[in-house]
């Protein structure tokens, strides 16, 4: 079954099923020259409509279209219950994280497992268990958190966006610590232009920051070469693991934004990366061709 795992993961990063999530656009004026304006410039470029964002924004209503599949019904109380239960059960075997692009004091609030490591913010705020592991060691406590310094104009920026959309209905501005997240999901589709640019309006001015995209939310973040991969390295590195041979971290995710964790496993050539939902179809089409099922 895991060289099956294995060989339909390859198959998916080939075909780029699986890619590194990209940056759609980085903040700073047209006049900027820091890197960050760099990223800028060249999606105008390959758009060919350069002028007045008009390009860049048809080309982010359209990315956002693109990203935006139906979301899955939620987890009643139930299941909710189970899932916790088989956590903590999985955290007592192996040393297990969540990473997230919520912030990590939201994620805890969900999961309320104090033997799990938590990323919050894309990776950007990284703590060990608190208690119950017999993973962590004694008396020490692990804590990451390699965009401090951003803390103040992410809160400035969410701010600002909280009251530039509030023109927009449906649109809603999470404050994810060391991100910023602006849903969409409930705005009709013929504001999502409007949205796109008054996003841009006050990015713009903030050079250190960049725009990534998820499932119908742009994602606002420091410009720093830090993701849900650097976290998972990190992790591993934390717990002794890196470059052990005999030892197999799994991955498992369902955003766009894994995407770099599972590019790391690859490049590494250590683990497994599962992106849920591409793994059960596959493993549908194995089932139907090997079994006629
Ligand atoms: O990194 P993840 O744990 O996979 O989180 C990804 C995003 O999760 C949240 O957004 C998701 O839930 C929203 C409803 O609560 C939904 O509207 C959105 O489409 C989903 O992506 C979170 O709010 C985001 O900040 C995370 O990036």
């Amino acid at each position: 079954m895991v060289r099956f795992i294995e060989e339909n993961i390859t198959k998916m990063l080939e075909t780029k099923i699986i890619s590194n999530s990209e940056v759609l656009y980085a903040g700073g004026d047209d006049g900027d020259t820091s890197p960050a304006t760099k990223v800028f410039q060249d999606f105008q470029i390959n758009d060919k409509n350069v002028g007045g964002g008009g390009g860049l924004i048809r080309s982010w209503v359209d990315s956002m279209r693109a990203c935006s599949p139906t979301h899955l019904q939620s987890f009643n109380d139930q299941s909710s219950w189970i899932m916790r239960n088989t956590v903590r059960k999985l955290a007592m075997c192996f040393p297990t994280a969540i990473v997230s692009g919520r912030c990590r004091e939201k994620v805890y609030s969900f999961v309320k497992l104090t033997e799990l490591y938590y990323a919050g913010s894309h990776g950007m705020d990284i703590k060990g268990p608190e208690q119950g592991s017999r993973y962590k060691k004694k008396n020490q406590s692990l804590l990451c958190q390699p965009a401090t310094e951003f803390l103040p104009v992410i809160t400035e920026v969410y701010r600002k966006l909280v009251e530039k959309t509030n023109s927009i209905p449906g649109a809603k501005v999470e404050n994810n610590k060391f991100c910023a997240s602006v849903h969409f999901r409930c705005v009709d589709e013929n504001k999502w232009s409007d949205l796109a640019h008054l996003v841009r309006s006050v990015l713009k001015n903030y050079p250190k920051l960049m725009l990534t995209q998820g499932r119908k939310v742009f994602e606002i973040r420091p410009i720093i070469k830090w993701d849900k991969g650097k976290a998972l390295e990190f992790l591993l590195e934390s717990l002794g693991y890196d470059n052990c041979t005999d030892v197999f971290p799994i991955y498992i995710g369902d955003d766009r934004t894994d995407e770099d964790a599972f590019k790391i496993l690859r490049d590494k050539r250590q683990g497994l990366g599962i992106l849920v939902m591409s793994f059960l179809e596959r493993l549908v089409v194995w089932k139907q061709l090997t079994c006629g099922a």
